[in-house]
């Protein structure tokens, strides 16, 4: 393509080069919560602050490793892709939080995703409908086993992606109430757990692309609990998402050595 950046290798949204990053990167919405992963790095310096993109490099077990923030939505996701793909990286998990849709997913567990359902906009632009968003098998392996050494309570399964945040959570308010409750229902029959925003946009890229990409979330609350009567803790802090995907690494890293 046009090089946009005005500089050779200098990536136009994200503002990194290759060099600038390591093959693992971990990819939360929130900019806000790349300092907080990047705590967990060894050496870590910020390398770019760019749009809704910021972007640390350290080490995990003498490995580097970043993070990136994609902003909210498959468009924004998928560009850090793409353009971190550009930089040489190939193995990417999504921290992000998620609302619970199945009754047992409660406000403070931690969702993985196995797949995810494209009701957004940006993978349809990659991929026909027929062809699944599907999370990387290795990433997920990795996650859910991170999950179960630190002993969080965690459901594996497939999720939910949609481009309007109020259309899952006021659907009623919304012209196209009848399309947006009925798809809910048929979600829930079929067991998805939870509902979020990048993770099929991120799948379908990652597919296209041939590189491992996973998923793993914060359960904020869940609307099905409320609208039941039942209890529903309502969650923010992200830190076990975090050590979930920063042990997966861990994992992959040891995994991809040997
Ligand atoms: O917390 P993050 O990673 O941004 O993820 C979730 O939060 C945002 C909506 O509040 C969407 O990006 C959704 O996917
Ligand atoms: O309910 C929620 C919580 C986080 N992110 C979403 O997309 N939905």
């Amino acid at each position: 393509m046009q090089n946009y950046s005005g500089e050779e290798g200098l990536q136009y949204h994200l503002q990194i080069r290759k060099g600038d990053v390591g093959r693992y990167v971990i990819m939360p919405g929130d900019p806000k919560r790349c300092e907080k992963i990047a705590k967990h790095f060894d050496n870590a310096r910020l390398v770019a602050d760019s749009r809704e993109y910021i972007t640390y490099t350290g080490c995990l077990d003498g490995e580097k490793v970043s993070v990136t923030s994609t902003g909210i939505g498959g468009p924004s996701a998928s560009i850090a892709l793409e353009e971190l793909v550009l930089c040489g990286a190939d193995t990417f998990i999504r921290v992000g939080t998620c609302g619970g849709m199945e009754m047992n997913v409660k406000g403070g567990d931690i969702v993985v995703a196995t797949g995810a359902i494209r009701m957004e906009g940006t993978s349809k632009e990659y991929a026909p409908i027929e062809y699944p968003a599907v999370a990387d098998l290795d990433v997920t392996n990795a996650l859910v086993s991170a999950a179960k050494a630190l002993g969080y309570t965690y459901h594996a399964g497939v999720v939910e992606c949609k481009d309007a945040f109020y259309g899952q959570h006021e659907p009623e308010r919304m012209p196209v109430s009848y399309e947006l409750l009925n798809k809910w229902e048929a979600w829930k029959r079929m067991g998805c757990k939870a509902s979020e925003m990048e993770s099929a946009a991120l799948f379908i890229a990652a597919s296209h692309l041939r590189v491992r990409c996973g998923s793993d979330f914060l359960v904020v609350g869940n609307q099905e609990r409320q609208n039941a009567g039942l209890d529903n803790p309502i969650v923010h802090d992200t830190e076990a998402a975090i050590k979930v995907a920063v042990e997966a690494i861990r994992r992959l890293i040891k995994e991809d050595r040997s």
